[in-house]
């Protein structure tokens, strides 16, 4: 039988919610196995956009179907699923609501067709709109409280593209040459969807896409002088890449040698060098002592969610609860490792206060509090010395990722 067009792109895209919702898998995760029967270019990204979008509203989109049906849907109902597409192709993309209506059935052929047009068109009747910015879920409000709404709100359009520079001396050039804007030496922001590998300086590697907020960790170290120091739980690199930059002689530890392998072509790309060890840090013991250790842990990610929408239906107490303790235990290796003298920077990219604040309390250091002096323009640590950021922060210039960075020295 020969598909109706685009109808592959619409399956894969349900298969991708599924995976999500359903089993916990990122939608990166998801659109591998979805994503291997589509040949076409276009379908693919129409299968991605439709899955990304369907995280970005899921909570509008919900409300809309439950205002339109009498008995509640389930939440892992097929129809609910297909219906959300539909909405989503009509509200986000533009189609037609009969356009929507004919490619969108035939992915309930056997099943509750009937129900899911009655909905959906009762829903266009309506004419119904999406708010400006997607709404929190429950479970998130419980989570970030009053600054729920604000920062979900701030998920309505992806991120714009952060590039971090090789070379600081060269920010204006850079900023000039790539048509953005810098909010600190070394950044240059460049409008979101802007195709990275046909601009200038990516072959030569003088930057690398880094998110503004993920370029602290490593600048609250300083320059390096020729120290040492130990970028512990490294790959993909953005860190290392920053630390070899800024005069460090750099060991990079990870636990993945498939991360592994994109710290090195970025090395190769970049032309800066750095150790590379593959190894379980609850276990490696490092054999000479570092200046700085740099301990950009594993995390729920809950920062990333203007990139990632999907990560805040898949995140939950029991994710938090894992990685806090697994923050835990990677502190207090990396606390016992620090020599007299040497500095600990601790972030994650991560909104949940188990992950950040939360872990401050049991490190065995002394608090090196962050200052405003050492930040770019606008952005401020709390009055404890303590750094969080969220996509709120610089509206104007269009956000960025949620991180929790401290420090301390021993
Ligand atoms: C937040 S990511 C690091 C991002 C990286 N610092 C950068 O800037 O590109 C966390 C990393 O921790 C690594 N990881 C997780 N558990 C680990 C462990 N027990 N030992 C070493 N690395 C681990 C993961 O493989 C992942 O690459």
């Amino acid at each position: 039988m020969v598909d109706t067009p685009g109808l592959p792109a619409r399956r894969a895209a349900l298969r991708m919610m599924d995976a999500v919702l359903h089993r916990g898998e990122t939608l990166e995760q998801a659109e591998r196995a979805a994503l291997r029967s589509i040949n076409g270019p276009a379908d693919r990204a129409l299968a991605r956009a439709i899955a990304a979008e369907v995280m970005r509203w899921l909570v509008d989109l919900d409300a809309m179907i439950d205002s339109a049906t009498r008995n509640r849907l389930s939440d892992d109902a097929k129809a609910r699923s297909v219906i959300r597409l539909m909405l989503v192709q009509w509200l986000r993309f533009g189609t037609p609501p009969h356009a929507v209506i004919a490619t969108a059935l035939p992915l309930l052929t056997g099943g509750p067709r009937r129900l899911a047009h009655g909905v959906f068109s009762t829903l266009a009747k309506r004419e119904v709109k999406l708010p400006e910015g997607p709404t929190p879920s429950d479970a998130v409000m419980v989570r970030w409280g009053e600054k729920a709404d604000s920062i979900v709100g701030a998920l309505a359009e992806p991120p714009p593209l952060d590039l971090a520079l090789k070379d600081h001396a060269e920010t204006e050039k850079w900023t000039a040459e790539l048509g953005g804007q810098s909010l600190a030496p070394g950044h240059v922001r460049l409008p979101r969807g802007t195709p990275i590998d046909e601009l200038p300086g990516f072959e030569e590697g003088a930057w690398w896409v880094q998110d503004l907020a993920a370029t602290l960790p490593a600048r609250l170290l300083g320059a390096g002088e020729g120290k040492r120091v130990l970028d512990l739980c490294a790959a993909p690199g953005g860190k290392t890449l920053q630390l070899a930059a800024a005069g460090w002689q750099v060991t990079a530890l990870d636990i993945s040698e498939r991360r592994l392998e994109l710290l090195r072509n970025n090395l190769d790309r970049t032309g800066l060098a750095a150790e590379i060890i593959t190894a379980d840090a609850l276990t490696w013991e490092p054999a000479k002592q570092f200046d700085a250790i740099l301990l950009d842990a594993p995390c729920t990610a809950t920062g990333t969610c203007r990139r990632h929408p999907d990560v805040l239906h898949r995140i939950g107490p029991r994710q938090i609860g894992e990685m806090a303790e697994l923050q835990a235990k990677l502190l207090a290796r990396a606390a016992s490792w620090l020599p007299e003298g040497g500095t600990l920077v601790y972030a994650v990219c991560s909104l949940e206060e188990e992950e950040g604040r939360g872990q401050t309390g049991a490190v065995p250091l002394t608090q090196a509090p962050i200052t405003a002096a050492e930040l770019p323009a606008g952005l401020q640590p709390d009055a404890a010395g303590w750094l969080n950021t969220d996509p709120t922060m610089l509206p104007e210039a269009g956000g960025m990722d949620g991180f929790f960075i401290g420090r301390w020295t021993k």
